[in-house]
């Protein structure tokens, strides 16, 4: 199992006072397998996938993610995890402009002491990002950017996909190329991903959908 998720309450403190946002969820995602997550604007979504990052404190209920158990790890457990197990996929694609394709496809390979060149050379062909590679960032189309960024999440092997709204910034073709490129190296390295959209399209190429209403996880019928 890459990601269990034990009866996680999360409590939110806004203008209006506390709020229960998640409230007794659990969910199991396995290896290699593809959830779309959905739900209302301000559902809890960002939050839920801050919670399994280890970017937020679990509050009560536990998170364990490639066998270690987020609750209990400390701060440089998180970081190493990090770094080693999970990759993250942005809506603004969050590419270093600094840096050239090729050298920002091996940058988390890199952080996770684990770079592997014939890797690269292999996510930048099945990502169809070759001729790219020594473009930067800001000579890239949106399209362009997203598959360098899930070669760049991809590079460390990382047990877990995280991608918050990835196809938010692209067209409907260009949406439907970069999600089933994404699902089918997710497979192929036998990698989990766990995807948040407002997209019925996208969230139709997963191999299951939840939607998150009133703090819980519902499994939709595809
Ligand atoms: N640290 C925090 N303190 C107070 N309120 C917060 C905090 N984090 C998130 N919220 C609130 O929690 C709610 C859920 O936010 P979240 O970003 O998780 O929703 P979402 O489902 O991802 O929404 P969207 O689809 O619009 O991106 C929102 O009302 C947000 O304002």
């Amino acid at each position: 199992m890459s990601l269990t998720i034990e009866s996680l309450n999360h409590q939110i403190t806004d203008g209006h006072g506390k709020r229960q946002l998640l409230s007794d969820l659990s969910l199991t995602v396995g290896q290699g397998e593809c959830i779309g997550l959905m739900g209302d604007s301000g559902s809890g979504k960002t939050t839920l996938l801050n919670l399994i990052a280890g970017l937020e404190p679990i509050q009560q209920g536990q998170i364990i993610l490639a066998g270690v158990a987020l609750a209990q790890a400390s701060e440089q457990q998180l970081s190493d995890l990090r770094k080693t197990q999970l990759g993250i996929i942005f809506q603004q694609y969050n590419l270093l402009s600094s840096l050239s394709v090729q050298d920002n496809i091996a940058f988390s390979a890199r952080l996770a002491d684990r770079y592997d060149a014939s890797l690269c050379t292999a996510l930048a062909r099945q990502l169809d990002i070759q001729a790219l590679l020594n473009q930067y960032p800001l000579t890239l189309s949106g399209g362009e950017m997203q598959r360098v960024a899930i070669a760049r999440a991809m590079s460390a092997q990382p047990q877990l996909l995280l991608a918050d709204e990835p196809t938010g910034n692209l067209d409907d073709n260009n949406s439907s190329c970069v999600v089933e490129l994404l699902v089918k190296l997710a497979k192929s390295h036998n990698t989990a991903l766990v995807l948040v959209t407002h997209s019925h399209n996208v969230a139709a190429k997963m191999d299951k959908i939840y939607q998150l209403a009133d703090g819980q996880l519902t499994l939709v019928n595809k």
